[in-house]
């Protein structure tokens, strides 16, 4: 799953990560009082990441979550529960009216694994879990399709890599404070570490590891939709994964996220095959079951939103300011129209930054025009 607007890479585990910070809350308590699962040779980057994100970060969480993730689900004071669907196993909705912008869930990992692991080490690793993390894990959907990367994980021996390829976010690690200078020195080289050294180089330097997969045990009962109501963002300075609110939702509404980044510029077709090439699944999300005649006309925003975004990347394009405005506005207007409240993550990065500054900008903007219209009225 998923989740910068950096993004993700790995076909098993592309959920989107959205790292900027929508909201700000309470400070949370740290990571260190219930610490995850993290692979040992994963265990110094992530902390160095966690305590060189204390501070920067003005704190987040749940205010009535301090628990880390034992009861976010089904618990009285959770605004959430689980439900069985028809068509798509188990997913989340809403136990109360929601309201745009609420924290929903500030979950901690229940397992931390590096890429490039090789299957011996993640099945040896997965084998040590307590008896209580397994029955959490085993508990989770599995990925069940018969494509070329599910029978390869399937033909090794971690009976975790089917769960693990469907419930994993796959996120760039921040680039903080990972000067843990020597793993060989501290007896803590992986199977992957020896893999991604040189075998020429007798004393090869350790590579930082820049992506690592979470799993969140809550957050993986979210289904994927595209038009999502819901969207996550990592916290680091906690090794919290957030959910919020994109919009307001009804009592009984389902809580969904988007499970890629840069679906929002899609048509329907190319982007349900890059859902089951990803995961495996076909999605039934509710805007991939609308009538035709409503993903026609979703399909032409969406490439209306492919080109806008495509004109801002394009260095060709030389756009003018006034132009890249112009542009700018045009995809603040098909997603409005297209419903989407979430702010997406295109393919290129720094289209998304852009539109995530000139919504902002935008908003301050239209607040500071009501404001001082109804001051003159006064
Ligand atoms: C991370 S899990 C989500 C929770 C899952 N439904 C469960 O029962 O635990 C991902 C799996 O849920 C199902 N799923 C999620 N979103 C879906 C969608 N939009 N359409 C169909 N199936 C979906 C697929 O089986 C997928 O492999």
């Amino acid at each position: 799953m998923p989740l910068p607007l950096p993004t993700s890479t790995s076909p098993n585990t592309q959920r989107t990560q959205r790292t900027h910070r929508q909201f700000s809350h309470a400070a949370a308590p740290t990571a260190t009082e219930h610490l995850p699962h993290i692979v040992p040779d994963l265990l110094p980057y992530i902390l160095a990441v966690v305590l060189g994100s204390v501070g920067g970060a003005s704190g987040s969480s749940n205010d009535d979550d301090d628990s880390g993730s034992d009861s976010i689900l089904n618990s009285d004071k959770s605004p959430l529960e689980l439900y069985d669907t028809a068509d798509a196993g188990v997913a989340v909705r809403a136990r109360r009216d929601i309201r745009r912008g609420e924290l929903l869930i500030a979950e901690l990992p229940l397992l931390v694994w590096e890429e490039g692991m090789s299957a011996v080490e993640l099945r040896r690793w997965t084998d040590a879990l307590t008896d209580s993390a397994r029955a959490t894990l085993f508990s989770l959907s599995r990925r069940s399709d018969d494509t070329a990367i599910a029978a390869e994980m399937h033909d090794n021996t971690d009976e975790s890599a089917p769960i693990r390829s469907a419930n994993g976010f796959q996120l760039q690690l921040p680039d903080v404070a990972l000067q843990v200078s020597s793993r060989e020195g501290s007896g803590i080289v992986s199977d992957g570490d020896r893999n991604r050294n040189n075998k020429k180089n007798p004393n090869p330097t350790p590579t930082p590891p820049t992506h690592a997969s979470f799993l969140f045990p809550h957050i993986s009962r979210i289904n994927h939709s595209c038009l999502p109501t819901c969207a996550q963002a990592m916290d680091w300075s906690t090794l919290r994964m957030e959910v919020y609110a994109m919009r307001d939702i009804p009592r009984g509404g389902e809580v969904t996220i988007e499970y890629l980044p840069g679906l929002v510029a899609m048509s329907s077709e190319p982007r349900k095959r890059k859902l089951k090439d990803t995961f495996g699944f076909e999605c039934k999300c509710g805007l991939c079951s609308a009538s035709l005649h409503t993903l026609h006309q979703s399909d032409s925003r969406r490439a209306e939103l492919a080109d806008a975004s495509l004109s801002l990347a394009d260095p060709h394009t030389q756009l003018d300011r006034q132009g890249m405005i112009g542009q700018l506005e045009r995809i603040h207007s098909l997603l409005t129209l297209e419903g989407y409240t979430l702010v997406p993550e295109f393919t290129h990065n720094h289209v998304s930054r852009a539109y995530a500054v000139f919504r902002h900008l935008r908003s301050t903007h239209i607040a500071d025009d009501s404001q001082s219209q109804s001051q003159s009225k006064v």
